[in-house]
């Protein structure tokens, strides 16, 4: 008689940027696979998911009463936790083509700044969602290894993470982290600015995707001579109809400049922080920066003005997280010691 083993479908190991703004899923062997926007769209009073990520965020702002557009991750940090396993049952799901037996190892990356309690989250999540093991990594290390810094040699490495909800910045030597800080400061906080300017000035409510929209295409943290101009639409707060005025890019880089200056400070605080050898080496090396928000017009002048350093923009910025998890992923075993592991919170 022959016997056979039934065994769960073949799970491929997983490492997740669970971004504020973005999800990037990346898998063993294959690559990210997944970049989508952290966004649940659900029914308000049954709690039911009606779509997740891409779908999910054309909702937002669009949904009858009925339907709320969820975004489940704020300031880097799990803000809805039954919303944010549902998001990375979906994604783990997705991965794996579908199939909802898989239970694989997963790496995910949180802020530096967390605390215990905000980390054991995100390993709970993942373990509900379906992971067979869940580590963590530090977001501002996982920049940096998918930039391709010399993370684990005995030389100062600056990186600047500049994401929706977060900015992190470390310098890392000998695989670890030497001085970092987090603020709960990023993207979003710029498109909340736009938002306000726009509603003092012009008496317009515009909503967060135009705001974002408004930033990618005229927004800049420094520039000489800013250029370009924008139509936007809103609803005129006096009258309540729809109206439609022309923004230009030196209003919206003077909207911008507390989320900015504050990224800026948080820079220079860390570089006062760190040992003269390492900050050496950061002086020849340069900062790194990585995150959607380092594609902002202008941010690297900027620094390079308020630092005195050499500034460089990683290549795609908004991989480098989700790379450097997948890098992690690879070496899973061998980079325990830089991995937060279960049994390592209290
Ligand atoms: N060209 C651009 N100019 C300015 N900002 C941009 C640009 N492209 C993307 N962004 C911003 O980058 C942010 C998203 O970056 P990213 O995906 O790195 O963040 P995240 O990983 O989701 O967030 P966090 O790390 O805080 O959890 C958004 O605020 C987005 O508006």
């Amino acid at each position: 008689m022959v016997f056979k083993f039934l065994s769960a479908p073949f799970s491929r190991d997983m490492g997740v940027d669970l971004g504020t703004a973005n999800t990037l899923v990346y898998i063993k062997g294959k690559g990210i696979l997944i970049r989508e926007p952290s966004v649940v769209a659900l029914k308000k009073d049954k709690q039911e998911v009606l779509a997740v990520g891409n779908e999910a965020k054309r909702m937002i702002g669009r949904t009858p009463g009925n339907i709320i557009a969820v975004r489940p991750m704020k300031d880097g940090v799990i803000a809805d936790f039954d919303v944010t396993e549902s998001m990375l049952r979906y994604f783990i799901t997705k991965a794996h083509k579908r199939s909802r037996m898989v239970r694989p190892r997963i790496i995910i990356c949180v802020p530096s700044g967390v605390t215990e309690v905000e980390k054991r989250a995100v390993i709970d999540a993942a373990v509900h969602a379906g992971a067979r093991e869940a580590y963590l990594i530090e977001e501002p290390m996982a920049a940096a290894i998918g930039a391709g810094l010399p993370v684990h040699e005995p030389t100062g490495n600056m990186i600047v993470d500049i994401g929706g909800g977060t900015t992190e910045v470390a310098v890392i030597s000998l695989g670890g982290i030497v001085t970092s800080r987090s603020i709960r400061i990023g993207g979003d906080d710029m498109d909340a600015a736009i938002v306000q300017y726009v509603k003092r000035k012009y008496n317009l409510m515009i909503g967060e995707r135009t705001a974002e929209e408004i930033k990618i295409d005229i927004g800049a943290a420094f520039s000489d001579d800013p250029e370009g101009t924008k139509e936007i639409r809103g609803r005129d707060l006096v009258s309540g109809l729809p109206k439609t005025i022309e923004i230009n890019g030196a209003e919206i880089q003077s909207a911008l400049e507390e989320p900015v200056i504050n990224i800026i400070d948080a820079v220079k605080m860390t570089l006062e922080k760190t040992p003269p050898e390492l900050a050496s080496d950061v002086m020849d090396r340069g900062i790194i920066l990585t995150g959607g928000g380092a594609l902002l017009q202008g941010l690297d002048k900027l620094l390079i003005d308020e630092t005195q350093m050499p500034v460089h923009i990683a290549d795609n910025p908004l991989d480098c997280v989700a790379k450097g998890t997948g890098m992690a992923l690879e070496e899973i075993d061998s980079l325990k010691k830089i991995l937060i592991t279960p049994k390592k919170l209290s």
